[in-house]
């Protein structure tokens, strides 16, 4: 039995305020076997009926890497003129990967056919398998914070083009993109918010009582 004490608390509090999206990294390395230790704590994560669906491609050839950049940027270009005015202005301002400077790049799909489990909390909500691999994230999110090292999640891809060029299972469904590496500087505040492009809100706003 593992208990836990205020200090442990108040840490774990502080590692929820300060763990941020990573988008600016050092270009030092990261220490061996970083990603496979997040990966494995990945692997202690909640998941439906204990399927365990979460797939991971570590992706260290430079091919590949430069054929998800080309993506992002063709994407992101789409992105930007979906907006028009000051709005176009701001979204042409952000950083929203750190692809081209992360020494780490891992990709995460979720495995939509895996049997393991055997259907246990899918049947009504098949999406279970896909946020089962989300809470995967968040909990490497954390555990990364907690190293020292950075994380970002980039989604400005097409699902179809990252499947293609890692060449991965037609059942595996895409679900993000992650950079890593030590980050550039720690704040507790989101970089989006300090670009003044959305800002935090806090818990009253999103719970109902009934
Ligand atoms: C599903 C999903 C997808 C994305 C993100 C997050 C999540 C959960 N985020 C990061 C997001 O912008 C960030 O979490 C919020 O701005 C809040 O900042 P902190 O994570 O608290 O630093 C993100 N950030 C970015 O720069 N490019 C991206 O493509 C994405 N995509």
């Amino acid at each position: 039995m593992v208990a836990f004490d205020d200090t442990f608390r108040r840490q774990l509090h502080e590692l929820f305020v300060w763990r941020r999206d990573v988008r600016r990294f050092r270009s030092d390395p990261l220490p061996e076997g970083a990603i496979d230790g997040l990966i494995e704590t990945g692997c202690l994560s909640p998941s439906v009926g204990l399927s365990q669906p979460w797939r991971f491609v570590i992706v260290d050839d430079a091919a590949r890497r430069r054929a998800v950049i080309d993506d992002f940027r063709a994407c992101n270009a789409d992105a930007l003129s979906c907006y028009s005015g000051e709005r176009a202005a701001r979204y042409a301002t952000l950083k929203l990967s750190g692809l081209e400077q992360a020494p780490g790049h891992l990709a995460v799909f979720a495995d939509k056919a895996s049997d393991v489990g055997h259907g246990l909390g899918r049947a009504t909500m098949p999406e279970t398998t896909e946020y089962s691999v989300v809470a995967a994230i968040t909990a490497m999110w954390l555990a990364a914070r907690a190293d020292g090292i950075g994380l970002g999640w980039v989604s400005i891809l097409s699902p179809d083009r990252i499947h293609a060029i890692l060449d991965v299972p037609q059942s595996w469904k895409f679900i993000a993109y992650l950079c890593i590496g030590h980050p550039e500087a720690e704040c507790d505040q989101p970089e989006l918010e300090q670009a003044k492009w959305e800002h935090r809100r806090g818990a009253d706003e999103f719970t109902l009582r009934r």
